[in-house]
């Protein structure tokens, strides 16, 4: 980051006295420390250290020792640098005196470190633009507002808006009503978004009770929008808790109401004429390979797209999160959409993803496959027509064991996202699942105790 951007920036800013410096972990958690403004400019010229286990902590916060970046190498520290053009104020900080900026974590000088998500999603960058394409890239993230009261039974709830006597129960799919009862919380999302630079456009009211989705404006930098999508998940959880309300992007938070999910738009171009595009899209044969790129990889990078236990109760029939291996043609039950929208606007919409999968490791998935169904010119099947949870279909796993054994199974993903990061990957996520599974639930008490 160039010296000029800090000091146009603190010029710009002279209340500024703290600046946040951070970065996504494993999980798309944001992690990192606070330094004071006259620190900012040898920070953004020489860097700063945070230990490497900061890519090795599971859900619970804790190293993950199997990982190799914790005791192992004494905790060490690793370089960490500051991301041009993401220096930021904090608008939701009170005191007006807080800036912010997204970090990137390395392994020397020049080199990236392989245990940052980020640094995965360069690398995927770096192969998929050999194949020589400029794209049309978007992100759309849904999230449920919750109330930090939890209900008498001891239950999550949807919030009461503000102002309002009314807690929002109803699950009307693109209700205005809804949004208009959440304008207050939206307008500031929006506003907070654009004072940090990120194009939030869109808010739509999902169809669950407190559950909103936001996009993010196309855009052509496939990274930036990445990092945009990580700075927005921010921007919404710290907007949310300003009115005394939590946002979660866990995928599914109530057991019957739609998950949240995390979708994808790709299109690619050609001297700026989409190449996806055909009067009938599903017969061009480029978006063709890439739809069969995208399925022959989505069993061993699903563990990437549902990260947790969790997750997987996302991927249930009937809730237009996919369970199946499907593409088509303007048709929500499926894992990868072509949406209608006229020749020049065709794309894949990615839909296979939590909210909760970390966006680096989520667009990853999405340009290996693509790039490796365009490379060895693979062969999609034909789209589904209809409803794809009424029909026979292949399936995606129904639990993190078989996706994260796909995923070590797959010489692929080794070769796309590092061998080194796998590995690691796959002890933290296996570390993790034990840690759940050796929760013993209530109802086992209530069922089982007194009977067996
Ligand atoms: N509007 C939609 O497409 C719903 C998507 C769904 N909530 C998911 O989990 O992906």
């Amino acid at each position: 980051m160039s010296k000029s951007e800090v000091k146009d920036f603190l010029s710009q800013h002279p209340d500024i006295t703290t600046i946040e410096l951070l970065l996504s972990d494993l999980n798309g958690v944001v992690r990192g420390k606070r330094i004071e403004r006259d620190l900012l400019e040898k920070v953004f010229t020489k860097g700063f250290y945070l230990p490497g286990s900061v890519m090795a902590l599971d859900s619970a916060g804790t190293t993950v020792e199997e990982s190799g970046l914790g005791m192992d190498v004494g905790d060490r520290d690793r370089l960490c640098k500051p991301i041009p053009g993401t220096l930021s104020i904090v608008p939701w900080h009170e005191g007006g005196d807080r800036a912010q900026a997204l970090c990137t974590m390395y392994k020397d000088r020049s080199t990236g470190f392989f245990a940052d998500p980020r640094q995965v999603l360069v690398n995927a960058i770096d192969r998929f633009s050999q194949l020589g394409y400029d794209v049309g890239f978007a992100v759309e993230l849904e999230f449920y507002l919750i109330d930090k009261q939890r209900d008498e039974k001891g239950n999550i709830q949807p919030p009461i808006a503000l102002g309002s006597e009314r807690r929002m129960m109803s699950s009307q799919v693109y209700s205005i009503d809804d949004l208009d009862q959440y304008d207050f919380f939206i307008r500031d999302v929006i506003e907070t978004a654009r004072q940090q630079n990120i194009p939030a456009d869109t808010v739509i009211a999902e169809y669950a009770p407190g559950q909103f989705e936001v996009n993010l404006d196309y855009g052509t930098d496939i990274l930036k929008a990445v990092d945009q999508a990580v700075l927005l998940k921010r921007v919404i959880r710290s907007v949310a808790n300003k009115y005394n309300m939590d946002a979660s992007f866990m995928a599914k938070p109530y057991i019957d109401q739609s998950g949240s999910g995390l979708h994808l738009h790709l299109s690619l171009l050609k001297d700026g004429e989409n190449v996806f595009a055909a009067e009938d899209p599903t017969q061009n044969p480029l978006l063709r390979q890439a739809i069969a790129g995208l399925l022959s990889m989505a069993d061993s990078t699903q563990a990437f797209l549902a990260p947790t236990v969790n997750s997987f109760r996302r991927l249930a029939p009937e809730n237009f999160a996919p369970t199946s291996k499907t593409w088509a043609y303007d048709n929500r039950t499926v894992a990868l959409r072509i949406p209608s929208g006229g020749q020049s606007a065709t794309r894949i919409e990615h839909r296979m993803s939590g909210a909760d999968a970390n966006p680096y490791l989520a667009t990853a998935v999405l340009l290996a496959g693509v790039t490796e169904g365009i490379q060895n010119k693979l062969e999609a099947p034909d789209p589904v027509v209809g409803n794809a949870y009424d029909q026979e279909h292949e399936q995606v796993a129904d639990n993190q064991r078989d996706a994260l054994r796909k995923m070590e199974a797959d010489p692929r993903v080794s070769d796309w996202f590092g061998k080194d990061f796998v590995e690691l990957y796959s002890a933290c996520k296996w570390s993790e699942l034990r840690m759940f599974e050796q929760q013993i639930t209530q109802m086992e008490y209530d069922l089982l105790l007194p009977y067996v």
